[in-house]
């Protein structure tokens, strides 16, 4: 049958865009392939399953007439975004090609990212954005800043509503900082991606300081020494497995529940459990691995750690229980002896909160002499930032279960997920310490003046012998089992199948905060 001529046309009409597409895509791979990066198009692909991507808004041009731009208005307008799936669920997506106008945010471009956050919100899917882009676009003056400003709104209505993932691959410069500043996890790529709000230029001439541009935005900068990246990948595909990997933790929005995997929980204490039983080791100062002891809790041993490069003193990760995601927070006795500093209260306050907002159950890990002293920390503001994993535990209402390995000293105790705060099953291992202070520091508070008139000899039997009284009546478990502060004391060997056991109890816990507008978070 003949074609109309009117078809015939239109035909026509969308191969010639179709043409225009492929040259534009060509000349984006011939621009990012030589610096060893993806094309945004070929980023969205190797993120989502195969054949699941639908393209929204392709055909989109910007509208600006200044600056000669009207003579140059490419399809798409430097950004692709639609929705796919990842591992069968959905994911609304946008990416932005650093091959038009260096990927920067206009108007037309603004509006299709703000077109998919709108979609995800209501369809109720994670956002992942891909950064790779020189900001607002300078060529359209306020109209891009507002954009940036609506999609700032977007992103606040969805926190703690979706998952909101970021992904720098490339720049990522001024104001533009805050649109993945304001979402749940950063990655970061080795060698291709930085985020700073101002380059060194502008650094040098306002302070004189003189920095590259990688010491002041590089991808370790930002995921070990300002937390800004939740993950520094080696490189784009290594970035996307991670990112892969993450959403298979998560439920798809606040009201779903996380993908769940068969049970396969031994029943019985294996060999595996009974390495707990001599993992912590015998004096009290001594370093290990709390990672060693997560490994034999949960599934598999599989801890998919989150921010791991920034406060190492507390570990904060995804991991799962008789087939069910939970958060775990955990103190590291590697680094700082397990101190909660500022970072670290920052680090696990988000962390307990994103997974408060998703239901997903905590599970805490206690081995902390304190909060950190020194004068750095104090003038830092360790009370106000400290107070903010106070405020996370104390509002979050999901499943909480916490297992105190060694020590649980002073507001350590309290904050780390106690039943004060509102955990739900508190275990201890019979080597926890739970006291106001460690041993040593409550002998010489308490038994001053006595040591005072002592001296040599004398006074080191003296302070061995109120130590080992300290340590065997005032620091025990067993004073806080007395009081219901923790549930049970249990051999380390058991805690795999307690956990479980307790998750499994909790699965259908209700609990509802006071009804109010916000509370007000210490910031
Ligand atoms: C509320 C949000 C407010 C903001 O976003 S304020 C931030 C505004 N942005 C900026 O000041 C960043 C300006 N751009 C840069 O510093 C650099 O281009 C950047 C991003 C570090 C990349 O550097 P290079 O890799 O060396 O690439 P390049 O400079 O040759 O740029 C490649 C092409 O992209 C263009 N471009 C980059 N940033 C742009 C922008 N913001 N608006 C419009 N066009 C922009 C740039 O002109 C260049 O175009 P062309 O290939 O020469 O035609």
């Amino acid at each position: 049958m003949a074609v109309p001529e009117s078809a015939g046309v239109a035909v026509g009409e969308l191969l010639l865009r179709s043409e225009q597409l492929a040259r534009q895509e060509k000349r984006a791979a011939d621009r990012q392939h030589p610096k060893g990066k993806l094309t945004a198009r070929e980023r969205v692909l190797a993120l989502v399953d195969a054949g699941s991507f639908v393209e929204l808004d392709e055909f989109v041009q910007h509208g600006c007439r200044d600056f000669g731009l009207d003579a140059d208005r490419p399809y798409g307008d430097g950004v692709v975004a639609g929705h796919a799936e990842v591992d069968g669920r959905p994911i609304a997506v946008f990416a932005q090609d650093f091959s038009v106008y260096g990927g920067s945010i206009g108007e037309a471009n603004g509006a299709k990212v703000i077109k998919v956050m709108d979609l995800a919100a209501k369809i109720g899917c994670p956002v992942i954005g891909i950064n790779d882009g020189g900001g607002a676009r300078i060529q359209e003056g306020v109209s891009s800043l507002a954009l940036y400003a609506q999609q700032a709104v977007r992103h606040t209505n969805a926190s703690g509503v979706i998952p909101q993932i970021s992904m720098i691959l490339g720049p990522c410069a001024g104001g533009a900082v805050y649109a993945p500043a304001l979402t749940d996890f950063t990655v970061m790529v080795e060698n291709t991606s930085h985020m700073v709000v101002t380059g060194p230029d502008v650094v040098r001439a306002a302070t004189g300081e003189s920095v590259t541009l990688d010491e002041l935005g590089g991808p370790h900068t930002n995921a070990s020494v300002s937390g800004n990246a939740h993950y520094l990948a080696q490189d784009e595909d290594d970035a996307l497995d991670w990112v892969k990997t993450l959403l298979g933790y998560l439920p798809s929005n606040n009201l779903g529940a996380a993908p769940e995997y068969a049970d396969d929980t031994a029943a019985g204490i294996t060999d595996r459990d009974r390495e707990l039983d001599g993992i912590v080791p015998d004096g009290e100062n001594r370093a290990y691995d709390m990672t060693e002891v997560i490994a034999r809790v949960v599934d598999d041993g599989e801890l998919h750690q989150v921010h791991q490069a920034f406060a190492p003193n507390m570990i904060v990760g995804f991991a799962r229980v008789a087939g069910r995601s939970v958060g775990v927070v955990a103190n590291q006795p590697m680094f700082f002896a397990g101190a909660i500093d500022i970072d670290a209260s920052e680090k696990a306050a988000r962390f307990v909160r994103f997974c408060d907002a998703f239901g997903l159950p905590l599970l805490t890990f206690a081995d902390v002499p304190g909060y950190m002293p020194g004068v750095d920390q104090e003038r830092g503001g360790i009370i106000r930032r400290g107070a903010k994993l106070l405020y996370a535990y104390a509002e979050a209402t999901v499943p909480q279960v916490t297992v105190v390995v060694r020590k649980a000293y002073g507001g350590g105790y309290a904050v780390m997920g106690s039943k004060h705060l509102g955990a739900d099953v508190n275990l201890a291992w019979p080597t926890a310490r739970i006291a106001v202070v460690g041993t040593e520091a409550a002998v010489q508070v308490l038994h001053r003046r006595e040591l005072a008139a002592l001296s040599g000899q004398e006074r080191a039997d003296r302070e061995r012998e109120l130590a080992a009284h300290h340590h065997d009546t005032i620091g025990t478990p067993y004073a806080a089992a007395e009081r219901g502060y923790v549930d049970a004391v249990i051999e380390p060997s058991h805690t795999r199948l307690a956990v479980t056991r307790a998750l499994r109890m909790l699965r259908d816990k209700a609990v509802s905060g006071p009804t109010r507008k916000h509370g007000n978070i210490p910031l």
